[in-house]
């Protein structure tokens, strides 16, 4: 098939190409309820002039924290005006300011002056408007670890959390969203003393749920027939054992572009493992492009060499070639080893050290690193 029968080929496996977008909101939204049950208790006493209580919310990356999150904001401001909530991306929103202008701009409709306008100013006209309308302010922070990163997680908790001392009768919360589990948040004192939260824990998802969930994307995104069930549980079971939903999302839009671009009726084993390996590809490439120098010449003299070194021998030639010390030769192993790129075996021979082998996961003729 040529290029320009690839783009104009006008029929589709595809009934709503959207049910893979990853703003897509999926009408089904199963084996949630008790975790948004828990935020909508945590919300439900400002419903009734009541104080909010704070929550964090925790749970590994696309367990369906931000979805759940969204659509409790949506049930609450479809049943109340007395409630305003604000959703913040913290990856994108990392300044005192850019965090404020986004409650102002929730509040009054439009986003206020970027320049020229104190601080305070904007703070002052948030916290009187919800002081006059008695309005209660609920502020859900997605990925709050990057708040802690810029140094304004503090700050910004703070200005929300004790508005009251000053704006006496407005009522506040927040929801802090983390999906890095090993992510210790830590609050100074005059925070701490405000942040009493509850935890609401998004466990991962079972096999049995990750195939439904797959199962309802499949319904809504391709007609009838397209994909088998086979071909679905094969694809949820590379996402429980690769990844994540988003995996699996992504892996069912790409099978079906390739076996589209195939002019395929149908999605084959042959699609399925086409879209697998250009993931696996995906991946190695952004991890070697994550390296460091050290790590990328290590990997090189590994990689350079047709046999398999064991470690004492890499270690040799990489201090010979890039002068690297055995600790941080050794750290460099280990970092390989945690992102996949290299496997190390133990041969059971040799003194400590040398009898690990160095055997790399991937092949390096394909890629440039
Ligand atoms: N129970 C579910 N039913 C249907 N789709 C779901 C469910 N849970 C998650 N998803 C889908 O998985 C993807 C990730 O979900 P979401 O963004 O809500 O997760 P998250 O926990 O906030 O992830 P992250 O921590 O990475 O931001 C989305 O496309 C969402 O639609």
């Amino acid at each position: 098939m040529g290029i320009e029968d690839i783009l104009m080929h006008d029929e589709s496996l595809f009934q709503n190409i959207n049910a893979f977008d990853p703003d897509y909101v999926p009408p089904n939204y199963n084996f949630r309820d008790t975790q948004m049950e828990a935020m909508a208790m945590s919300i439900r006493p400002a419903m009734r002039g009541g104080q909010p209580s704070n929550a964090v919310v925790l749970g590994s990356p696309a367990t369906g924290k931000t979805t759940a999150m969204r659509k409790v904001f949506e049930l609450v401001e479809k049943n109340t005006e007395k409630v305003v909530c604000v959703y913040i991306n913290c990856q994108i929103h990392t300044t005192r300011f850019g965090i404020f202008s986004q409650i102002y701009k929730k509040i009054f409709g439009h986003t206020p002056p970027e320049t020229g306008v104190p601080f305070s100013r904007i703070y002052d006209q948030i916290m009187k408007e919800l002081q006059k309308n008695s309005k209660s302010l609920i502020v859900a922070f997605d990925d709050i670890n990057y708040l802690f990163q810029s140094n304004n997680a503090n700050k910004v908790v703070y200005d929300l959390l004790r508005a009251y001392e000053e704006y006496p009768g407005v009522k506040s919360s927040i929801f802090a969203i983390l999906s890095d589990l090993e992510f210790k948040y830590a609050f100074d004192k005059n925070v701490n003393t405000v942040f009493i939260p509850q935890e609401i824990i998004f466990p991962l998802y079972t096999y049995s749920e990750i195939e439904a969930i797959l199962g309802d994307r499949v319904k809504a995104g391709f007609f009838p027939g397209v994909l088998s069930d086979d071909i679905l549980e094969q694809v949820s079971m590379y996402t429980l054992e690769n990844g994540d939903l988003r995996v699996g999302i992504n892996l069912l839009r790409s099978c079906g572009n390739i076996a589209e671009a195939d002019a395929s009726r149908e999605i084959t084993q042959e699609h399925l493992d086409k879209a697998i390996d250009s993931i696996v590809s995906v991946n190695i490439m952004d991890t070697l492009g994550s390296l460091n120098d050290n790590e990328k010449a290590v990997l090189r003299i590994a990689a350079d060499y047709d046999g398999i070194y064991t470690a004492g021998e890499l270690l040799e030639l990489s201090k010979e070639k890039i002068g690297i010390s055995k600790s941080s030769f050794n750290r460099v192993i280990d970092k390989l080893e945690f992102v996949r790129l290299i496997d190390t075996k133990f041969t059971g021979k040799g003194v400590k050290g040398n009898s690990r082998q160095i055997i790399l996961r991937f092949n390096p003729d394909e890629y440039s690193f």
